[in-house]
């Protein structure tokens, strides 16, 4: 467990304070991440990878020569938001594009997604490649779904040097997706990983047990065994693998990176163990291996675990990965010189309020009243979503909610004191909840809040029927993004039968608050029934047998939401 921190909620941003301190001769530290503190040659394609904080050495200490050229570095084990991509990219960009690369989470899936659009807007071209490397995540015929864990590196790498060695955005994005179609990574865990400031670990193992295929956000694994030897767990790891070689690759006489990688709090000594029998396994399969790595790749804060990673080699990709490197946390020699250029401009978001009718401004303030009341319902519920969202998920629904509203409050009041209307106040509060919440949630709490705001305007005050188009509008703009249809088991579940019930109560005449009484109703016994559904989205869908018999977290807080403004709108 973390020991050293100050404000927990602090701890993300102190953590890349200190490391860019420490790194100065490397990185640069720029809002939303770090970029490297040279600037690559002009025209090179820069590669751009992130995810959640926690994971150290992912995803801030790959940044460097030969690797990558920025990293977006969200909270702790959430996906920073678009607005941090976008601005970390910006910065690294070199007039060659930027490849986006990273671990495929739901919510870095949204953020990286919304700032490809946003930097394509830009004029920055983009291309976006997803790490998909564990095999216990999803079947074969769905490696789509997989989840990116160590095999990162790998991918990260062969796209670094693809850049460095000339290579277009194209060839580049091609690169990356051909190591990550050759790599596969399998984990285990012996216990779970304390978030600081928590009192309890996300997860926990039975004393003597393994859970095998366990994410490294302490998802629960696939199954559990007895803690075998280190030679056991070599030959699980790596009869796992073998059983799983990409297409075209015939085992004997392939060369491959072999990654053995300690999520954690395994000690170097007890990975060399295991290493010993891993390296003789490979030999005797005919395997050879290509300077090998054993050590912290990816880890899952203190989580005591481990994951071998195989990346089946080709010429190219061999290459690639021998190619020199340079970063905080990954060297290979002779280190590349940087090239002598000027930093750029970085990115720096516009700051200014768009002028406002008189009778906008004053919904502008019903609008703070109502994220207020969000705030506070969330407050009063954040351990019982956190503990619905453990079930199946990584638990911090709860915390990523609180944190968005928090922002979202924050922001608004400050429009609000600006002199901001309505569909402004909203527009900024979806920026902050979406950047401070990170996850799935914060990016679709950020796309609901805007598209609210973009009915509403800064010119007239939203009446019912307005109100009734803007909740549709959320519930449209949380669909196209998200994806998910009504029974994956997600707040879409919610908002879909609570938009439906708002414009039909007003179509048959009530008043907004009396309609949205209504709705809120609808809300809530939409989220009871939730209960019964298999998640076919979002983190908890690999474990859906075990989320039966508990609703989704992300719809019962959008129904609490609606009851809690609901109770503004009766004022
Ligand atoms: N594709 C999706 N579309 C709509 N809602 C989703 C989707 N995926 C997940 N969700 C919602 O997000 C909630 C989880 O939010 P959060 O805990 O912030 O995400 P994360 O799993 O990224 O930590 C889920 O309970 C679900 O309601
Ligand atoms: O957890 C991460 C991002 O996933 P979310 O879906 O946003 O929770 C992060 O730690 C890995 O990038």
């Amino acid at each position: 467990m973390a020991r050293l921190f100050n404000d927990p909620g602090s701890f993300a941003e102190e953590m890349l304070e200190g490391f860019a301190a420490a790194q100065a001769h490397r990185v640069r530290r720029v809002p939303g991440g770090v970029v490297r503190r040279d600037r690559a040659r002009s025209g090179e394609v820069a590669v751009v990878i992130g995810g959640g904080s926690g994971h150290y050495p992912a995803f801030s200490g790959l940044v460097g020569d030969g690797l990558a050229h920025g990293a977006a570095m969200g909270n702790l084990f959430a996906s920073p938001s678009a607005q941090q991509v976008r601005s970390v990219a910006t910065s690294a960009h070199n007039d060659g594009g930027v490849l986006l690369c990273y671990g495929n989470y739901a919510g870095d899936v949204l953020h990286f997604g919304l700032a490809e659009q946003r930097l394509r807007g830009d004029g920055i071209d983009c291309r976006t490649v997803v790490v998909t490397d564990d095999v216990s995540s999803a079947p074969a015929d769905e490696r789509d779904k997989r989840r990116g864990v160590a095999g990162d590196l790998v991918v990260f790498k062969a796209a670094a040097a693809a850049a460095a060695a000339g290579y277009d955005l194209d060839e580049v994005a091609r690169v990356a997706a051909h190591a990550n179609d050759r790599t596969r990574s399998f984990g285990v865990a012996f216990g779970g990983c304390t978030l600081p400031g928590a009192d309890e670990p996300l997860f926990t193992v039975p004393d003597g047990k393994m859970a095998v295929g366990l994410g490294i956000h302490g998802e629960p694994g696939i199954a559990e065994q007895d803690v075998p030897s280190a030679d056991e767990l070599a030959e699980l790891f790596v009869r796992t693998l073998l059983a799983e070689v990409p297409d075209g690759v015939e085992v004997a006489g392939s060369r491959v990176v072999v990654l053995l990688n300690g999520l954690g709090s395994v000690k170097y000594e007890e990975l060399f163990v295991v290493y010993r029998r891993v390296a003789a396994l490979l030999a005797e399969a005919g395997v050879e291996v290509v300077e090998p790595e054993v050590g912290e790749l990816v880890t899952s804060f203190d989580m005591a675990g481990a994951s071998l990673t195989l990346c089946w080699l080709d010429e190219e990709l061999e290459r690639f990965w021998r190619a020199p490197a340079d970063s905080a946390a990954y060297r290979k020699t002779p280190a590349v010189a940087a090239a002598d250029v000027e930093a750029g401009e970085d990115f720096v978001a516009l700051d200014v309020i768009p002028p406002a009718t008189g009778e906008s401004r004053e919904s502008a303030r019903c609008a703070l009243a109502a994220l207020e009341a969000v705030k506070s319902t969330v407050d009063d519920n954040v351990a019982e979503l956190g503990r619905i969202d453990a079930v199946a998920g990584d638990g911090d629904h709860g915390i990523g909610m609180q944190r968005g509203a928090d922002a979202a409050v924050a922001a608004a009041r400050e429009a609000v004191e600006r002199g901001a209307g309505a569909g402004s106040t909203l527009n900024r509060a979806a920026d902050a909840w979406a950047d401070r919440a990170g996850g799935t949630s914060g990016a679709l709490w950020g796309v609901a809040l805007r598209a609210i705001g973009a009915e509403f305007g800064d010119e007239t005050a939203p009446g019912p029927r307005t109100t009734g188009a803007a909740v549709r509008a959320a519930a449209d703009a949380v669909v196209r993004l998200g994806k998910a249809e009504l029974g994956d088991k997600t707040m879409v579940d919610v908002l879909v039968p609570f938009a439906d019930e708002l414009e039909s109560a007003l179509a048959a005449g009530s008043g907004l608050a009396t309609a949205w009484d209504a709705a809120a109703t609808t809300a809530a016994k939409a989220a009871e029934a939730t209960a019964s559904l298999r998640p076919l989205r979002g983190r908890a869908r690999p474990l859906a047998e075990k989320s039966l018999g508990t609703p989704d977290a992300g719809a019962v807080s959008l129904s609490l939401i609606t009851r809690a403004v609901h109770a503004v709108l009766a004022r």
